[in-house]
Parts: C-alpha cells; sequence; structure tokens
C-alpha cells in the first residue's frame, strides 16, 4: 500500500521531491518545452501551500547527450510556472547541497541539480544498495521525508528513485498517484479493449502485445508506425529496402521472429496495415500491400487511408482504447495523417489512455484533444502496461527498512 501526499504532515517537514522533468532541451542549452514540468506544478504547489520545505530532485538527459544539461533553466520555468520563487543549487548531495536544504524555510523550494551529473545515478541498483550511494547518503540525512512523482523515471532503479524510499518514510507525488490510479486498474476498463501499438519501439511493443494478449486484456491489437511494418514483414509482405534497412539499422530484425510467433500464437486478434504511405516526388503516395515492395524503393513513413477506415470501424465498437507511439513520422507534414486520425478516432472512445513521451508531444502538436489520460510515461506505462512491477513503485510500497535495535 502506497502513502500519499494525504498521509503527510507537511508543515514545517523538508521533502525531497524526485519529479521527472526530461525534457526537450534547444540549441542554446536550455529547456524548449515545458510539458513535464506543468504535470508537476499540482504536487509541488501542495507541498508549498501546506508549508513543507521542498528540495527537488530531477535528472536531465544521458551522459554524452547534447541534452545532458544544468536544471538552471527548468528551475526558472519552474519558479514562472508555480508563481512562486524556486532556488538553484549547482550542488545535488555535498556540504553545499545540504547547507541550501537545511537552510530552507516553510513554504521554500531549491531545485538541486541534475542528478545524473553523478555517475552512480546512471546506474541500476537493488534499493538496499542504492540507499548507500553518495548522493543518497549524502542527502538524506537533512530530508525528513521523500515523495517520488516520477512516474516516467519509475523503470529505472536508480539511487534518486529507488534508494531514498528505503531510508526515509516514501510518499506518491499527485502525478504518480494519478498514473498508478489509471494505468494499474486496465483490466477494470470497459470491453472491448483495443490496443494501438505504433512508434520505434519494436521490442517494447512487442512485449506490451505478448502479455496482453496472452492474459487476455486484449481483444485487438493494431499495428502501425515501425512495429506495423515489422508485422507486415512477419507476415511476408515485401516492404521494400528502404523500410527493411531500417529496422535492420536500429536493431529490430530479430523481432521480425517475435513478431510472426505472435501472428501464430494470435494472429485473429492482430491488425495488420492493409495500406502505406510513401514519399513520391516530394508528396504522399498511397499503395496497397498487394501492390508492395514501392517500385522506387521508398520507406513507408505511415498507414494510408484503407488501414485508417478498417482501424476506425473497430474503434468505433470499442469500450477501452489504449494507444502508444505515432502510427506515422508524424514530424513530416505528408506522414502526419496517420496519426492525427486514428488518435483522433481513439478520443470517441469511452475510455482513452495513451502513453509516451513523442506521442504526447505529437499530440500536442496536431492539436488532438479529448483523451481520459494522457500519461507522462512512455516506457514506464509501457511497463505498466504488461503488469510489470516497476522499482521505484515498489520500493514506495516497501518502505524503509526497520531501525535495528543497537547492539548493547
Ligand atoms: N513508419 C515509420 N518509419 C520511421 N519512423 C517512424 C514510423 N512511424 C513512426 N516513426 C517514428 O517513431 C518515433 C516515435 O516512436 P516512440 O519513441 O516509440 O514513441 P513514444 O516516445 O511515444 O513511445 C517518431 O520519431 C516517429 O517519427
Ligand atoms: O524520458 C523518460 O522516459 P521516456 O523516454 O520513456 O518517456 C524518462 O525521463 C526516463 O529517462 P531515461 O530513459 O533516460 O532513463
Amino acid at each position: 500500500m502506497i502513502e500519499t501526499l494525504d498521509d503527510l504532515d507537511v508543515e514545517g517537514t523538508t521533502v525531497g521531491v524526485r519529479v521527472d522533468v526530461n525534457s526537450p532541451i534547444g540549441d542554446d542549452g536550455t529547456l524548449a518545452d515545458d510539458a513535464r514540468l506543468r504535470a508537476h506544478v499540482d504536487t509541488l504547489s501542495e507541498l508549498l501551500e501546506r508549508g513543507g520545505r521542498v528540495a527537488v530532485l530531477a535528472h536531465q538527459g544521458r551522459p554524452g547527450g547534447d541534452d545532458f544539461v544544468s536544471l538552471e533553466s527548468h528551475a526558472e520555468r519552474l519558479s514562472e510556472l508555480l508563481g512562486h520563487p524556486v532556488d538553484y543549487v549547482d550542488a545535488t548531495f555535498g556540504a553545499t547541497a545540504r547547507e541550501s536544504v537545511r537552510t530552507l524555510g516553510n513554504g521554500d523550494c531549491v531545485v538541486l541539480e541534475n542528478t545524473r551529473f553523478y555517475s552512480e545515478e546512471y546506474m541500476e541498483f537493488e534499493p538496499d544498495r542504492a540507499a548507500e550511494t553518495h548522493l543518497v547518503e549524502g542527502l538524506a540525512p537533512v530530508l525528513d521525508a521523500y515523495v517520488n512523482d516520477a512516474f516516467a523515471a519509475a523503470h529505472r532503479s536508480q539511487p534518486s528513485l529507488v534508494g531514498f524510499p528505503t531510508v526515509l518514510p516514501g510518499y506518491a507525488g499527485r502525478v504518480m498517484e494519478a498514473e498508478l490510479d489509471v494505468l494499474g486498474s486496465i483490466e477494470e476498463t470497459p470491453e472491448p479493449r483495443v490496443y494501438v501499438l505504433g512508434g520505434a519501439k519494436v521490442s517494447d511493443s512487442i512485449d506490451v502485445a505478448w502479455s496482453v494478449l496472452e492474459k487476455g486484456l486484449a481483444d485487438h491489437v493494431l499495428t502501425a508506425g515501425v512495429v506495423g511494418n515489422v508485422f507486415l514483414i512477419a507476415d511476408g509482405v515485401d516492404l521494400g529496402d528502404a523500410s527493411s534497412d531500417f529496422i535492420y539499422d536500429q536493431g529490430y530484425w530479430d523481432e521480425i521472429d517475435r513478431a510472426a510467433d505472435l501472428l501464430d500464437a494470435h494472429g485473429e486478434h492482430i491488425a495488420l496495415p492493409r495500406d502505406v504511405a510513401v514519399e513520391r516526388d516530394g508528396d504522399r503516395h498511397e499503395l496497397g500491400v498487394n501492390a508492395l515492395p514501392p517500385e522506387n524503393e521508398e520507406a513507408a513513413m505511415d498507414i494510408g487511408e484503407s488501414t485508417l477506415a478498417y482501424y476506425e470501424r473497430i474503434l468505433e465498437d470499442a469500450g477501452t482504447v489504449i494507444l502508444n507511439g505515432p502510427a506515422g513520422v508524424f514530424e513530416d507534414e505528408n506522414f502526419e495523417t496517420g496519426t492525427r486520425r486514428l488518435y483522433g478516432a481513439a478520443t470517441d472512445v469511452d475510455t482513452s489512455i495513451v502513453g509516451g513521451g513523442d506521442t504526447a508531444s505529437a499530440l500536442r502538436r496536431l492539436g488532438v484533444e479529448g483523451f481520459s489520460h494522457v500519461s507522462t510515461g512512455g516506457g514506464a506505462a509501457l511497463r505498466m502496461l504488461t503488469a510489470e512491477p516497476l522499482p521505484a513503485v515498489t520500493a514506495l510500497e516497501d518502505g524503509p527498512k526497520q531501525q535495528q535495535p543497537a547492539d548493547d
């Protein structure tokens, strides 16, 4: 049983709040999209209004990436969004960080530096071992409690996610609570239940498809995006060199055999694209699967009109639809149609749940609104949909280890 902010006596309490504000970064090295910050405003405002002393912990990017930057611009934007001063300190767990946390007053907030600037935070640990890292051992002594609101990172077993709740009383923030409520009760949603699996995370999508079909959770699995292309090849369709090379280069060639096995086991529940869109003379050009491979070997970049009509008919009768991954290369206006139409049709379904970082930004860009729930997580949402435990959630559930009585 996970405790929430309702169970925390906030006034005067120093709380380490782990959020996920891992965001697109512009060429100037600062925040380029504040959607993930907005998601945490409720949790942070509540803690500040209730007189908490708030130290924000978060990662940004991965070592070596262009988006591996400081959280200074995140702190500035957070202050604007909260309408409340937010300090930033370029330290995470050493003496400077501890001092900035120790001197917080009631209703004060400080953002500590990118947790992944410290190498241990980019490693995965068992919770007990994570509790012995420099980050947790350094910072925990100045914290009274830990709140995890970082659902989007909850599939990682990193120190800031699993170490703190092993040594401090841990609570789910409002984002975490809402995500667990919705994604943790998929089996109670109205039937028939349709899963739409698009995008480029082929291996994760096949895991989800296997799991939900084996458990009888899905009545239909509709495939699109790169996932759909892999299933077409598994079904014996020759998509042409460009699509095949792309799948090979992305390291998904072995997934074709897994997709074929899944079609053997559960093919009657899996819908494959009936046509695809390619780029020809700078325009969108649609081809039925019988007309493949394309005569100029162009890549399949979207699902076509006939597939959309077929998928829309299935969605008309659905009680619940769960979608992950765009239907095509939505970043190119020639190939945004599949995503716009398919996700648009999904908003008419009684219960519509969307997961995926790129998917959420695609929907914002395309102006598609009206879902029952848009998850803040990509990998974490997928992992939950397979009913696999999320390490950060398990660590909250398990709670801190009881202190052993001191030896006489
Ligand atoms: N047919 C396709 N060929 C190549 N890339 C595709 C195709 N369909 C979708 N994509 C790409 O998939 C990416 C998003 O997939 P993914 O990372 O799995 O989504 P999410 O972050 O929502 O889980 C986008 O960059 C999009 O361009
Ligand atoms: O953006 C995230 O996950 P997502 O790409 O699955 O949405 C999280 O911040 C986790 O980041 P990571 O995949 O670098 O550990």
